[in-house]
């Protein structure tokens, strides 16, 4: 048997599997559709429906009220509104990340692959957390917002920031312009630099156990958005230390799920040259829960071209109901500087799995196992890192209630309450479709830990 083997891990809580959720029976047998006024249209051999609602005459909200039914959960609408305007602003976000990614492909034939201070991952990074942020102001006004992001606005206010922060509000200003589009309102008129300089700097929370607070990663994956691959704009909910709703915008995921992974990218280069029609939706996606409805979502990107009629459409997705680590799929961070590729390894072999990791960048590792396209996410970070509560919120509650499992290596939930990292992490995190498999994995890492300690 191939050993367990990772020397920077070390396991110091014993094997306790709480908190796992054995939901994963609820089998989906019909798909629900949204709304009132459907066209059908098909995918993966499922039919779904597209709602096509648009009205010009909203309120002074900035969401449009007719539009609550996005949501069909005939459950309690515990932030009902909440969602609504976070799927809609990552709607939002997604289309300005696109355009961003699409002038860094198109212009360098050598991509940036740091996050220095110029780079357009940093333009998309400003611009998405002051568009997040203005929109959510707006929606439920500034005393009522608070938000934790990683962008600092000291960087962007100094004066050899300008040529950046003309950029950020540039496309801020496009972005807010096509807001009726995605059925939000925009302002009257062009936010000034002080206007974009403002939102950004109100995203200021440093979380903590109290308290109602939104977390964003305006993009998620750095490596993947510089190479023209998968990222993610996450955007969660976070009150009293639980996550209650979480939005994961995913504008490059593969309808052919066999493109995930990141060694296909030459598929999805010649994908891109035959553009979809309004009919199909063969890539991109917004995939969204709220705490205990027991349902997640995904939609598919708004397209430009669909202007007047935004394709308000909503499916159910659910985990994969394989438990036979024989058809499993575990997926993993591309970059082993991220992950232990050689423990996750050796893990996967003890516990039976035989198929290759599917490397992804990015987030979208939680919207694959949400989505049913893999059964396994394991992220073990190199001692000493911290994973931050904004780079994992929104996906646990999505794999949550599509029927999944989170915990880390130690099978203790992750604690969001200690403010902006998951503090107490007993190292790696395990995200399961089912309970099973989570059981065979924390019981594998438990007698690694054992075993190392003979
Ligand atoms: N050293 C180290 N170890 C573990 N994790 C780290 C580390 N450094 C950063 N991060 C965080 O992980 C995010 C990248 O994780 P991914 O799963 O996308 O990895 S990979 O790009 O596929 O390799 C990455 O997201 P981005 O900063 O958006 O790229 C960080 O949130």
């Amino acid at each position: 048997m191939m050993p367990l083997n990772c020397s920077s891990l070390v396991f110091r809580v014993p094997y306790i599997l709480a908190q796992t959720r054995l939901t994963n029976t609820k089998k989906l047998t019909s798909t629900s559709c949204v709304g009132s006024c459907f066209t059908t249209h098909s995918y993966q051999n499922k039919s779904f429906h597209i709602v096509s609602q648009f009205n010009q005459n909203y309120s002074s909200s900035p969401v449009m009220e007719d539009q609550t039914n996005l949501l069909s959960s005939p459950r309690p609408e515990n932030y009902s509104k909440e969602l609504i305007v976070a799927v809609r602003v990552v709607q939002m976000a997604c289309s300005l990340c696109q355009k961003v990614q699409d002038s860094l492909i198109s212009k360098t034939n050598s991509p940036v692959h740091s996050k220095d201070d110029n780079s357009p991952v940093t333009v998309a990074d400003w611009s998405v957390q002051a568009t997040v942020s203005w929109i959510l102001s707006e929606s439920f006004g500034c005393r009522n917002v608070s938000i934790l992001a990683e962008g600092d606005v000291q960087r962007l206010s100094v004066a050899d920031a300008s040529g950046l922060l003309d950029a950020v509000v540039k496309l801020v200003n496009d972005c807010l312009a096509e807001a009726t589009y995605f059925g939000l309102k925009g302002p009257d008129s062009p936010l000034g630099s002080s206007d974009v300089l403002e939102a950004i700097s109100r995203c200021n929370s440093t979380g903590g156990p109290t308290g109602k607070f939104w977390a964003l990663d305006p993009v998620d994956g750095t490596l993947g958005f510089v190479r023209g691959d998968q990222y993610a704009v996450a955007l969660a909910l976070i009150e009293d230390g639980e996550v209650v709703l979480g939005v994961l915008g995913c504008p490059n995921y593969p309808m052919k799920k066999e493109w995930l992974s990141y060694h296909h990218r030459y598929h999805r280069i010649i994908s891109k040259l035959t553009p979809p029609t309004s009919e199909s939706w063969d890539k991109g996606c917004v995939i969204y829960a709220r705490k205990g409805s027991g349902e997640a979502w995904m939609q598919p990107l708004h397209h430009k071209n669909k202007l007047l009629a935004w394709p308000n459409s909503a499916i159910p997705v659910r985990v994969s109901l394989i438990d036979n680590p024989a058809l499993a799929t575990f997926c993993e961070p591309v970059d082993k500087s991220n992950s232990s590729h050689s423990f996750t390894a050796g893990l996967a072999h003890s516990v039976g799995l035989r198929k290759q990791p599917l490397r992804v960048y990015s987030m979208v590792k939680y919207a694959a196992i949400a989505r049913g396209d893999a059964e396994i996410f394991m992220k073990f970070a190199r001692t000493g890192y911290k994973e931050k509560i904004g780079d994992h919120a929104a996906g646990v509650i999505i794999i949550q209630e599509a029927g999944g499992v989170v915990t880390d290596a130690g099978g203790s939930p992750l604690d969001f309450s200690k403010g902006i990292f998951l503090e107490g992490l007993d190292r790696g995190i395990i995200v399961c479709a089912g309970a099973k498999l989570h059981e065979k994995i924390i019981r594998a890492i438990d007698d690694s830990w054992n075993s190392s300690n003979l």
